[in-house]
């Protein structure tokens, strides 16, 4: 039976041994996980409410450093380099590596600035790639259709779905090669909810995707390789249709049968 890292071609991240502590706790929030994260793939993190998926998914790009105190121990190697070096370039690295939140976070500005704002940040003047870059980032975060025709019409003023699409295309816009969405569809309805899970199937052409979902449904549905964690643990990680249908953990087994959650 080959293992997991041998099932995915390529790996872009890879977690080793790695713990974190929030600060001033003194056990570890997550304990020496290892885990590889597939290259143009989705990998969904589930497990019970407090096993640390949404800690695990903020340690990818160092978002526990905006509080004091926080700390790492191991690797997390991103194409090889160990992004909890010290020497480590947070705000480049939040660029490749970017976070859709719960509940959609728009600016208080225009869908255009809105979706400028990172390539602005970049140093990118011109009118014409501006306009450009903006277009593609709707187009591939599928809003483009609604919102073509009304660019300077405030970001906050959209639907719930769209203003999470909207928030989809300001991540995009720079170009990431990984992106986390943390529960994206949490405070959506059904329709808006498929609009994302297709968008994030169609996005991972581009981008490498992983996601924490209290759905399981949703996991089977949009997800490659899917993660188990309980209490600051891995317990499993394997392909996504596998681990529903036949887990190796029992722990896992009983937790997707809803014997414990
Ligand atoms: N800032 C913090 N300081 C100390 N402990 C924290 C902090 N934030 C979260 N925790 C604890 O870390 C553990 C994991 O929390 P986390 O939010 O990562 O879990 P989760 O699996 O994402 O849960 P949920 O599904 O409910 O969102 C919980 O026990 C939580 O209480």
């Amino acid at each position: 039976m080959p293992t997991i890292c041998e099932v995915m071609h390529e790996h872009i991240i890879e977690v080793k041994d790695f713990s974190f502590y929030y600060a001033g706790v003194d056990t570890p929030n997550l304990k020496k996980i290892n885990m590889p994260i597939g290259k143009g793939a989705v990998t969904a993190l589930i497990g019970p409410s407090g096993c640390g998926k949404t800690t695990l998914l903020r340690c990818f790009n160092r978002m526990h450093d905006l509080y004091p105190g926080n700390r790492y121990e191991g690797e997390i190697l991103f194409e090889g380099r160990n992004i909890l070096s010290k020497k480590e370039d947070l705000i480049k690295l939040r660029t490749q590596i970017g976070m859709i939140f719960q509940k959609p976070t728009p600016f208080p500005m225009s869908i255009y600035d809105n979706v400028a704002y990172g390539l602005r940040l970049q140093g990118i003047k011109s009118k014409s790639e501006l306009d450009g870059r903006v277009e593609q980032a709707l187009k591939d975060a599928a809003l483009w259709k609604e919102v073509g025709g009304r660019l300077k019409s405030s970001g906050t003023a959209l639907s719930g779905g769209q203003q999470q699409r909207l928030c989809i295309a300001r991540a995009v816009a720079v170009e990431p090669e990984v992106l986390l969405f943390d529960e994206p569809t949490s405070a959506l309805d059904p329709i808006s909810t498929q609009a994302i899970e297709e968008l994030i199937i169609k996005l991972k052409e581009k981008v490498t995707i992983i996601i924490v979902t209290h759905n399981m449904q949703q996991a089977a549905r949009v997800s490659d390789y899917t993660a188990f964690m309980y209490l600051g643990d891995l317990i499993e990680l394997g392909v996504t249709e596998e681990l529903f249908i036949t887990p190796k953990e029992e722990m896992t087994e009983q937790y997707i049968t809803g014997k414990f959650g």
